[in-house]
């Protein structure tokens, strides 16, 4: 349904890829291979290794700032780093044109595409008249798919199934496999277009999510010093300044944990997550929803919901917390990744990653705002993203290196 929605159609190219494809025989080995596939990557210590190769390039950068400076560029190379790393095994420089076109185009389309197009309002103009807005998108999504078409080229051509690479060596291992197996009708869903929309899910729905959550992370600590001291307290405790965190120190740093929770639940970077379709007639909440209507999850509105939660806007993250201390049960009403079959299928990379970023960052910086700004964190963003308003901090680096 959703990629008869026309920009949705050219960025999908036909609703090939997984997190707008309907619910079909295809979506479902689509998600299969690529859970295994990213399964089979992060076997190991492949995702601390390249969260701290991000965070080690990063850091120091990040540390020449003097004064005031929006932290924006460098939270999206830390992110795109990790996430092209994932994806392609590769990393770049700030100045990398390949990362700088890449991260306009995506905050420039997320825009546009979030505030919609007249044209999805009276079709009839596709086939007549075409507005600039529409026509600058559909160029850009052009250009992201080149970029992937390009480097799942070059991986095909130089894969090696004694070394796998990245999460797009995993893919082609995966149709690799299916014509050992002569599985003709497999096969014809792995297509060069199918695989390369699974990875661009992977990559851009990664990189939007992590870095728009990490901008909300970054602004709360400027804004609440007493809690950003409680992290970093629990960060020196438990991790030092000698090192870098781990993986395996996650479980010990539940207020940390618990502050990311907080922020991802006040600042809920995908308010109204991906639409749907019904399947069937249907009753939510006591209302009739006929078969195939467009529905949406309001996770915006699950988070901000004081029948759930306790002074509603907040910021406290033992709301987290048990009577030890430790990350409790998740309550009901967090649900940044959703829920049930269409469950984001990166979690399991997301919430380590964030952590990692989050408490490498509060590890080694102070963060305060310049004089004179308003501690309250004022949104901005439109459409289908919600992001803190464009903000400045200060750092002062509390490892001298
Ligand atoms: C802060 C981090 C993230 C948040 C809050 C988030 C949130 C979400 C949400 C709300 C959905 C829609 C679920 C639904 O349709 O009901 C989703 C889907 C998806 N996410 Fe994430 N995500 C995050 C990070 C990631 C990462 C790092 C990846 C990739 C490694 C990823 C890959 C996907 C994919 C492929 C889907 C489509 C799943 C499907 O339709 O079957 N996400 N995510």
């Amino acid at each position: 349904m959703l990629y008869l929605i026309n920009n949705i159609d050219v960025l999908t190219e036909g609703g090939k890829d997984i997190a707008f494809a309907n619910y079909t025989p295809t979506w479902k080995l689509h998600r299969k291979i690529a859970g295994k596939a990213l399964r089979q990557y992060l076997a190991g210590n492949h995702l601390e290794k390249v969260l701290h190769d991000s965070m080690n390039k990063c850091l120091p950068l990040m540390a020449k700032e003097k004064g005031a400076f929006n932290p924006e560029n460098y939270i999206d190379l830390m992110v795109f780093n990790i996430l092209n790393a994932v994806c392609f095994g590769e990393s770049v420089e700030l100045d990398d044109p390949e990362f700088v076109n890449f991260m306009k185009m995506d905050k420039d389309a997320t825009e546009m595409v979030g505030k919609g197009f007249v044209e999805d309002m009276f079709p009839i103009m596709y086939k007549i008249w075409t507005t600039n807005k529409y026509r600058t998108v559909i160029k850009m999504f052009d250009e992201i798919i080149s970029l992937v078409k390009r480097k799942f080229q070059e991986h095909d051509k130089t894969f090696n199934s004694d070394n796998i690479r990245d999460f797009t060596d995993s893919l082609i291992l995966a149709r690799k496999e299916a014509e050992q197996e002569e599985n003709e009708e497999m096969l014809s869903q792995l297509s060069d277009t199918h695989l390369r929309q699974t990875i661009l899910d992977i990559f851009s729905a990664g990189i939007d999510t992590s870095r728009i959550t990490l901008y909300f992370a970054v602004r709360y600590m400027a804004g609440l010093p007493e809690i950003q001291s409680k992290v970093q307290e629990e960060i020196d405790r438990v991790v030092g300044k000698d090192r870098l965190p781990g993986i395996k120190d996650r479980e010990k740093l539940s207020y940390t944990e618990a502050t990311l929770h907080e922020a991802m639940r006040l600042g809920t970077a995908a308010p109204v997550g991906v639409p749907h379709s019904t399947l069937c007639d249907t009753k939510v909440g006591g209302y009739d929803v006929p078969k195939d209507t467009m529905v949406m999850i309001n996770h915006w509105a699950l988070h901000h919901d004081p029948n759930y939660w306790k002074d509603v806007e907040k910021f406290d993250p033992t709301r987290f917390l048990d009577e030890n201390g430790k990350l409790g049960m998740k309550p009901e009403s967090w649900l940044p990744f959703s829920a049930g079959r269409r469950v984001c299928l990166g979690e399991t990379v997301a919430k380590p990653e964030l952590h990692l970023i989050f408490a490498t960052i509060m590890q080694r910086f102070k963060i305060t705002l310049p004089e004179g700004t308003d501690p309250e964190l004022k949104l901005g963003g439109s459409g289908g993203v919600t992001m803190p308003a464009t903000y400045e901090v200060i750092i002062t680096d509390r490892i001298k290196t």
